[in-house]
């Protein structure tokens, strides 16, 4: 016990020195020392990219065979849950438009583009013994095809989130262990059908927004599949123990499709596997060791939650005493198959947050309570960075270099891909307002020149994507935020044009 706590008492000083780092917090601002900054200051190799979802872009949503996800039953059965009452049945139709699109992609400079495959519009049923839609094998193939041949990288997601309905609704998706087979079934599929175009994989988009966000309704509303404790709010759920019960599984789903993939078809194809986290940087609210702490405990409960598992092979030991019986356990098998289950970790990351020690817990016992600290963005009235047109999200690139180290220094220094970062406007303003957009390129210049400075102190990072490529879809708040560098006009045929960030982009990439 002595050697755990003297282990446990010296991360804490390790994130202590993090935070208080002297690193520049002046990333992106005028006084930086880098004389001369663009694509040649980063590595040889180095990817640039954009990042899109399957849901979010493609629209079609009953063309091709496809068939319904939760997404499609949680937009058209509870509109109301959707800050404009909206959902993706167009959405930006990338499904008739994506020539056009890799083109623009291409005409920026960026070298990669991040896409996830619709599970139900390959398996409309879900289950290989549904049938396999050869309309949906094939519109993958179009779009990688154009993109290779274009010279346009492919990062490529199995699950951002919309999971088939008639998993759902057979044994309520990842809340059941029978998911592992039946997702390991879909990854198999998509290495066979398109493992000689994609040579980057990733399992599972952010398993804790995904856990969170559908079992907790902890933050941005609910999503799909609205499952919470507030009867007010959700119908079924308990917050306290299905979080925890569906991170579990898309943990173990994820390292069977791993295993999978590196075992059967790694050897042959040559590609590499990962996962995508997200996370806040959480900050100490004051030099108090209690907030300190508590800062800690909130990382470990939204990073840690899945790093920790990933690289150790189980919870992080705050999560342990805090949740207790509730989280689960990971046999030894299981602890094994998920510890290095992954070529890179994908790391998603928009915001900072202050964190404070509570002396007892606000609200009722839930995923989102049982960290034990008070998180916000501000101190006394002072955000933690520019405020941007998302209420929870600020401009604060700091974050993201401290989190690079903490990775490093924590977890092993992997492979890492900065596989979305970016930030919304409101959709409130007239198209000329909406594309001049200088606090989006100042978020891309101070957050490139943090990952820059990451990889100096000798952090492994191979890339970095936008989010996102267009305006889009963005889950409960509908079309009421644009994240896009290029905009899109939902009134008039789903125009692209490319904002002020995306010139910039272009620039800095070709300079
Ligand atoms: N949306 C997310 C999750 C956001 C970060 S985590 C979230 C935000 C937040 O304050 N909390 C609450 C929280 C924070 C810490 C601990 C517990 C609870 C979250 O869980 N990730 C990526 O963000 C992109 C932008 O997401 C938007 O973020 C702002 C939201 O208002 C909006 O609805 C959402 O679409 C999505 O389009 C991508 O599909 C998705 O991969």
């Amino acid at each position: 016990m002595a050697a755990q706590r003297g282990c446990i008492t010296l991360q804490v000083v390790l994130f202590l020195i993090i935070c208080s780092s002297s690193a520049s917090t002046g990333f992106g601002s005028t006084n930086d020392t880098l004389p001369h900054f663009s694509r040649s200051s980063f590595p040889q190799g180095f990817v640039f990219g954009a990042a899109s979802s399957a849901y979010q872009y493609e629209g079609a949503a009953s063309e091709g065979g496809r068939g319904p996800s939760i997404w499609d039953t949680y937009t058209h059965k509870f509109p109301d849950k959707i800050a404009d009452r909206s959902n993706a049945d167009v959405a930006d139709n990338f499904y008739h438009l994506y020539k056009e699109d890799v083109k623009l992609i291409k005409h920026l400079g960026l070298n990669a583009f991040r896409m996830s495959i619709s599970w139900s519009r390959i398996l409309p049923r879900g289950k290989l013994s549904g049938g396999v839609n050869k309309e949906g094998i094939a519109f993958y193939n179009n779009v990688f095809n154009e993109l290779l041949a274009n010279g346009i990288i492919p990062f490529v997601t199995l699950f951002h989130w919309d999971l088939p309905q008639a998993l759902e609704d057979e044994y309520l998706g990842f809340l059941s262990p029978r998911i592992v087979d039946d997702f390991k079934d879909f990854a198999e599929l998509c290495f066979k059908e398109f493992g000689d175009h994609v040579k980057y994989w990733v399992t599972i988009n952010e398993p804790f927004t995904y856990s969170n966000g559908g079992y907790d309704g902890g933050f941005i509303g609910n999503l799909a599949p609205g499952r919470c404790s507030n009867r007010a709010n959700c119908a079924q759920g308990n917050s306290a123990t299905e979080p925890y019960i569906v991170a579990h599984h898309l943990l173990l789903a994820h390292a069977a499709a791993a295993r999978l993939y590196k075992d059967k078809y790694q050897p042959i194809q040559k590609g590499e596997i990962g996962i995508v986290l997200v996370t806040h940087w959480m900050v100490p609210y004051s030099s108090n060791r209690l907030d300190v702490r508590a800062a800690r405990r909130a990382l470990d409960f939204m990073y840690g939650w899945f790093i920790n598992p990933l690289v150790y092979g189980e919870y992080p030991r705050t999560m342990q005493s805090l949740v207790g019986n509730r989280l689960p356990k990971f046999t030894k098998e299981q602890a094994a198959m998920l510890k290095g289950s992954f070529d890179y970790l994908g790391l998603n990351y928009y915001t900072g947050n202050y964190a404070a020690h509570i002396l007892s817990r606000t609200g009722n016992i839930s995923s989102t309570t049982d960290n034990m600290a008070r998180l916000s963005t501000e101190i006394k009235g002072v955000p933690i960075g520019k405020p941007t047109g998302v209420s929870i999200f600020f401009v604060y690139p700091k974050g993201l270099h401290d989190l690079l180290i903490y990775t490093k220094e924590r977890y092993n220094n992997p492979t890492i891909y900065i596989t979305e970062t970016g930030m919304g406007d409101a959709n409130n303003g007239t198209i000329k307002h909406a594309i001049e957009d200088p606090l989006r390129v100042n978020f891309y210049n101070g957050h490139l020149r943090a990952v820059h400075q990451a990889i100096q102190q000798g952090v492994n990072v191979k890339g970095f994507f936008a989010w996102s490529f267009l305006d889009t879809f963005e889950w409960a708040s509908g079309y009421t935020q644009r994240f896009g560098i290029c905009y899109v006009d939902f009134k008039n045929k789903l125009k692209r044009i490319p904002k002020r960030s995306a010139i910039w982009i272009k620039n800095f990439l070709n300079a």
